[in-house]
């Protein structure tokens, strides 16, 4: 339609594109299939206002109508009883207009109830959605693989579940509102046509003609709010990471930088906020504007035209004027919602592909249960990297006997970590195969398999409660005995004791008053109590001093006995007594052996084994 001026198809493509919205939202309008009821009682209450809001304006017709022309025939409503019981038109005008009095007074009471029920299923609805909402996030976050949460920030992960879950609560209040306005709007519609047809049609062009030009303005408020959500998840990153990082940063004495970071995103928000606003402020008083003028050239209209005629009576008209008053502010007011709804949009959207499922890796879960190790983990032919393009463990075949101790070994970097991170499967090799006792290790239930394997390493997050929830940490059947022996055992016992509350002492942000080698003795105290089969000890690299490491390594003999150990060794003197060592470079297998043997060959072990005993030689100098 080339003669239609090009601001108003595009006008007319986006109000019709709020459609749109049904499609982005589905995936949380699904869910009240869940609460059917509630939602539904909702709906209805708000559909009982409705009709006695309805009610209200046809009492209030014939009001006018025995006030304004108490000499014309009274009006009906064409219920014979109702007529003659209720509304006394057989009566004077006088005990009519008492009669109906009464009858408007009784349905604003009636209304007032229903909008009361409607308010309290409205919020319900609500806080099951959301609450439905946060724990489906909780368990795609529980179900994805490490590798996702390596590619994220935990800053936009944590805005998405505090922020913008917030702003989609206040979307479905708005939702909820445009709901019963809706409804409230259908029953104005209805009365409208039946007092006049002709003013209802020509007001209806009028308003779709305001809804068009205001809908050029929405679409800028919808662009605004997706940068108000970037500027929210980069703010809630930058503060996060300051608040994890506090150390370095005061180690580093770089207050001044994260200063700058930090008031950078804070005014980021106040600039997108900001823009936001004002493309929204104007929406309001443009839509009064516009709607003011359609509704006194409504008035115009009716007397020049329908009341001169004849075919209006004053009383009605009165009665449509008045519904027309009440139905400009409702009419801008839901327009209102409908462009705070779209500022929500960036907020849905982050949930939205947050719930996507397409997008993610998740960990393929087998249908075997493991019970248990009877042979050996063999590594076939294992290739993996972290991305596609770079490739960090290269052809590794590996086998781990049950019941032994093997050691390894490697430069920074090397793929040691990697390796033993295959075990429990964070990750699953790109190219090979983990087998357990020849069965792939994608076979078994994740959960039956690390139920079996335990790591020990000096990064275990330490959750801030008691230090008796930290080492039963998810078993809930522990008895203190059973505690207390683990603490004995991982040597923990005595820093325990002298805590000022004990086992009941609370260890503060991931462990902050625990030292280095206290919070490894907890680490091994809570893999003991888990009696696993598989361990995996990632020895410290920050220098213990000697006692400390004396009484870990005290425990960590306590906790391997008769298990399968792997161990990631940096000091060599701790693994002399390994049943074999495994040497590995830039992520191939490059030695092994036993200790002993692959110092005779003088090769990696024995190039390592020099560098240890010369750093230690220069020590002691
Ligand atoms: N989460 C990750 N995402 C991407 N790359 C990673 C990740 N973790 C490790 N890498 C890379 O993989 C390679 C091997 O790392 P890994 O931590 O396995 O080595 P390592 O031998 O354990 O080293 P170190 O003794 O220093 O701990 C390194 O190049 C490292 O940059």
């Amino acid at each position: 339609m080339p003669w239609v001026p090009h601001y108003l198809r595009r006008g007319v493509r986006q109000w019709f594109g709020a459609t749109r919205f049904w499609q982005e939202n589905e995936f949380f309008i699904r869910e009240f299939r869940h609460f059917p009821n509630i939602a539904i009682a909702a709906i209805l209450f708000a559909l009982g206002s409705a009709a006695f809001e309805g009610f209200g304006f046809g009492f209030l017709l014939a009001f006018l109508q025995s006030l304004v022309s108490p000499t014309l025939e009274p009006f009906q409503t064409g219920m014979h009883w109702f007529d003659v019981w209720i509304l006394g038109i057989d009566r004077d005008a006088t005990e009519r207009l008492l009669r109906v009095s009464g009858l408007i007074l009784c349905s604003a009471w009636i209304r007032a109830g229903f909008n009361y029920l409607t308010q309290i299923y409205t919020e319900l609805t609500q806080q099951t959605l959301v609450d439905r909402l946060r724990t489906q996030i909780f368990e795609q976050l529980q179900s994805l693989s490490l590798s996702y949460f390596n590619r994220v920030s935990s800053g936009d992960l944590v805005n998405t579940l505090t922020n913008e879950i917030g702003r989609l609560n206040f979307a479905f209040t708005l939702i909820a509102f445009i709901i019963t306005k809706g409804l409230t709007l259908t029953v104005y519609a209805v009365l409208l046509f039946t007092i006049s047809w002709q003013l209802t049609l020509t007001s209806l062009v009028l308003f779709t003609l305001v809804a068009v030009c205001l809908s050029n303005v929405n679409e800028r408020v919808r662009n605004s709010s997706v940068d108000v959500s970037r500027a929210n998840a980069q703010f809630t990153a930058t503060a996060l990471e300051f608040i994890t990082g506090i150390r370095t940063v005061q180690a580093f004495a770089t207050q001044e930088y994260e200063r700058d970071r930090f008031y950078e995103a804070s005014s980021n928000i106040v600039k997108a906020g900001m823009k936001a606003i004002r493309q929204f402020a104007i929406v309001r008083p443009l839509a009064e504007g516009l709607a003011t003028t359609v509704l006194i050239s409504m008035i115009v209209l009716a007397i020049t035209i329908f009341v001169k005629q004849g075919s209006l009576q004053t009383a009605s008209l009165l009665t449509f004027l008045f519904i027309l008053f009440r139905l400009v502010p409702a009419i801008y007011e839901m327009n209102t919602s409908r462009v705070q709804l779209l500022s929500a949009t960036g907020a849905i959207r982050n949930v939205r592909e947050l719930l996507a499922r397409e997008d993610k890796p998740y960990l393929q879960e087998g249908d075997r249960i493991f019970t248990g190790l009877h042979q050996s983990i063999e590594f076939f032919t294992v290739d993996f990297g972290y991305d596609a393009n770079h490739i960090v463990l290269r052809d590794v075949s590996l086998s781990i006997p049950k019941g032994k101790v093997t050691a390894i070994v490697g430069g920074s970097g090397a793929g040691k970590t990697t390796l033993v991170d295959l075990i429990p499967r964070f990750y699953d090799p790109s190219a090979g195969y983990v087998l357990f006792d020849g069965k792939d290790a994608r076979s078994f239930t994740v959960k039956s398999l690390r139920q079996k394997i335990a790591i020990v390493s000096q990064d275990t997050f330490i959750f801030n409660t008691t230090v008796r929830e930290n080492i039963a940490y998810g078993l809930t059947n522990m008895t203190d005995e059973q505690i207390w022996q683990a603490a004995v055992q991982a040597n923990a016992l005595a820093f325990i004791l002298e805590m000022p509350e004990k086992f009941e002492t609370i260890l503060g942000d991931r462990g902050v008053r625990l030292s280095g080698g206290q919070r490894q003795r907890l680490a091994i105290a809570r893999a003991l109590l888990r009696d696993p089969e598989i361990l995996i000890l990632d020895e410290a690299t920050s220098a213990l001093d000697s006692e400390s490491e004396r009484l870990i390594q005290q425990s960590l003999e306590q906790l391997s006995k008769g298990r399968t150990v792997i161990t990631i060794a940096h000091r060599l003197s701790t693994i002399m007594r390994a049943d074999q060592v495994v040497v590995m470079e830039q992520g191939r297998l490059v030695e092994q052996g036993r200790y002993q043997e692959l110092l005779e060959r003088q090769g990696r072990l024995w190039h390592y084994h020099q560098i240890q005993h010369e750093m230690r030689s220069s020590e002691k100098a």
